[in-house]
């Protein structure tokens, strides 16, 4: 069902859908009448040729502006933490939330500055629907996708999403001149705890500390898992000192904060290699150095983090 709602009225289309576009100035115009049938058709057209929602909403924005004044939309998916906005806001607003099959694509919302009369909140319920078959395709392709970029165990970053995240960064860090950190994070004694307390500790163990490495990041810092009990943090223009702070903070975290088990607590601990990009260097290169840090940290006694030379 898709019901639609704007500032002041709710309004429910199954009911009022034989309705015509009604009184509108639209309604009194063939060309205007043959324009919209254009623009459904148009609309129809290009919304088949791209996965990704945000072309989608691009798309559909500027098809149904070339015809319909509007200031802007913003679509948001809870579900997948999806946000986007087009043009701007304005005074008034009609929100339509989008359902397929009792599963919801989202909520979008179309903004203007004049209030919405109830033909033109007709006509853009009948634009809106069909965004529906392609917008359900987009967003099951994006989660396809996302999907294969994420270890299953702790929901970071795979190996995969690795070297397409290393390639983007060292490349933005060499155009831009900005510092780029990454460190390589290893738990110690790992195996002794999977002995110890069985595997399934130590997979508790995984997920726990990448809760606690997504916790002590910033947002655009990146994680992911590089290998069984490795992690690996990304940390977009950030010099060494800073990613000694965020190493440090990390160590920390992962030192106080215990693994509680049923019948036992367990103290973690890991070492840590950082290396700072040098502009013109590989990726492989900046991974073998904060390898080289880390296997030093680990010579050293483990529980501490080693900068690169
Ligand atoms: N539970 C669990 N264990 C894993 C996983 N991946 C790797 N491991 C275990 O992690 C252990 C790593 O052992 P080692 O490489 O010897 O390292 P360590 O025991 O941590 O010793 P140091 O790194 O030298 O401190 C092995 O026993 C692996 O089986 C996983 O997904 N889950």
């Amino acid at each position: 069902m898709l019901t639609l709602s704007s500032k002041s009225t709710t309004v429910n289309f199954n009911t009022l859908r034989p309705k015509p576009f009604g009184l509108s100035p639209l309604k009194h115009n063939r060309h205007d009448a043959r324009n919209l049938d254009d623009l459904q058709h148009l609309l129809t057209q290009h919304l088949q040729t791209s996965l990704e929602v945000d072309r989608l909403f691009g798309y559909f924005f500027a098809d149904i502006t070339g015809l319909i004044a509007l200031s802007g939309l913003s679509y948001s998916h809870e579900k997948t933490d999806l946000h986007l906005q087009l043009g701007s806001t304005a005074a008034n607003s009609c929100t339509f939330p989008l359902i397929h099959e009792f599963e919801s694509l989202g909520i979008l919302t179309l903004y203007q500055e004049q209030p919405f009369t109830l033909q033109k909140q007709m006509l853009l319920e009948n634009l809106v629907d069909t965004l529906r078959f392609p917008l359900r395709n987009a967003l099951l392709y994006r989660s396809a996708v996302q999907a294969s970029l994420k270890d299953p165990l702790t929901g970071t970053g795979n190996r995969a999403a690795l070297q397409q995240s290393i390639q983007r960064e060292t490349e933005l860090a060499r155009r831009y001149g900005q510092p780029l950190s990454l460190i390589m994070l290893d738990m110690d004694h790992f195996k002794r705890l999977n002995d110890e307390h069985g595997h399934d500790a130590g997979d508790q163990a995984l997920k726990s500390v990448a809760r606690l490495l997504k916790a002590q990041l910033r947002n655009v810092d990146m994680v992911f898992r590089f290998g069984g009990e490795e992690f690996l943090l990304l940390l977009a223009n950030t010099p060494a000192s800073a990613a000694v702070q965020v190493g440090e903070r990390v160590r920390r975290a992962i030192e106080t904060t215990p693994l509680e088990l049923r019948s036992t607590s367990v103290r973690l601990s890991a070492s840590l290699g950082c290396a700072v990009y040098r502009p013109g260097e590989s990726s492989d290169a900046l991974l073998q150095r904060a390898d080289a840090a880390l296997y030093r940290a680990k010579q050293a006694g483990r529980n501490q983090m080693q900068l690169a030379v």
